[in-house]
């Protein structure tokens, strides 16, 4: 059991785990570690290809891992899927069924609506969606609203967001990350949100966990900071200190490997691969 200093059930325990894509291949996470109690908020804060959304859809038992060191309420991720977990990935929207000619309505009720009642037309009301919309004929950020009213429509103990807020307009974010923020405090759901827009979310995270190159070196970070004083907590600022860091070691392990990013170039005499080697004709 999966418990804190308190006693109380963690709604999430993610424990040393570590993944590779290929037997053999270099994990991709190593020894994460996070810990979330009921009602928090985390922020998932990492460079592109730090391993956030690798960490998620595990999370959300898409993917299986060779350790069993992932637990949400209590059950194994994978193994013994707990309910009341969503998870709302990009992927979503490029599904060709939510592309076809289908209203949002019908689309809805095909997904339960009609039994969430309450909950669906006060999201429909914060996502500013029209039912009558038909899904083949809205915009990108329109289709995401309504992915959101149906994934956020049935009450659930532990939520996965997985950058779907950013192709949406400031105010619809601004009220779902107040709905978010309420639906923490009022009902003890927990959230975690892989992110690269901090605009609007100084208020959202009760924790923040760094993911550097598949790594969580700081562990769980408690916000707002204690320390700090309010008008100098500053999310954008802390994640461009932290993701310049992790630039400079990701280039200090890749050089390591001989590998360097940005054109390839001969250092004997730093006429660029491409000069040398020329390809044009
Ligand atoms: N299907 C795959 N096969 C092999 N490697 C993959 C696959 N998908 C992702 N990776 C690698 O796994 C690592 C973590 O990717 P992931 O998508 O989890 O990063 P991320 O932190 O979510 O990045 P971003 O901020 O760009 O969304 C990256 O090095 C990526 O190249």
């Amino acid at each position: 059991m999966t418990i804190n200093n308190d006693g109380e059930l963690l709604a999430l325990d993610c424990d040393s785990l570590t993944f590779s894509w290929k037997e053999g291949d270099d994990p991709v996470l190593k020894d994460v570690n996070l810990s979330l109690g009921k009602g928090d908020r985390c922020l998932l804060l990492g460079a592109n290809g730090a391993g956030k959304s690798t960490l998620l859809r595990i999370l959300a038992g898409k993917r299986l891992t060779k350790t069993r060191s992932c637990k949400i309420l209590g059950q194994d991720v994978f193994m013994n899927p707990p309910g009341g977990v969503v998870y709302l990935g990009t992927e979503w929207s490029t599904n060709p069924v939510v592309r076809s000619d289908i209203v949002v309505s019908h689309f809805l009720d095909s997904v339960g609506g009609y039994r969430h009642k309450d909950r669906r037309d006060k999201l429909l009301r914060i996502l500013d969606v029209d039912l009558d919309w038909h899904m083949h004929q809205i915009s990108d950020g329109e289709r995401r609203r309504v992915q959101l009213c149906m994934g956020l429509m049935a009450e659930w103990d532990v939520l996965l967001l997985d950058e779907v807020t950013v192709d949406l307009d400031v105010l619809v974010r601004a009220d779902l990350i107040d709905f978010l923020i309420s639906e923490s405090e009022n009902r003890g759901a927990t959230i975690v949100y892989a992110t690269h827009i901090f605009d609007g979310l100084k208020k959202f995270p009760t924790q923040i966990c760094h993911m550097q190159l598949g790594s969580t070196p700081r562990g769980m970070v408690t916000w707002p900071p204690a320390d700090v004083p309010e008008s100098e907590q500053d999310l954008f600022q802390l994640a461009l200190g932290w993701l310049r860091d992790d630039r400079e070691l990701r280039r200090a392990v890749e050089k390591q490997k001989g590998r360097v990013r940005g054109p390839k170039t001969d250092t004997r005499d730093r006429v660029t691969f491409y000069e040398k080697y020329d390809y044009s004709h």
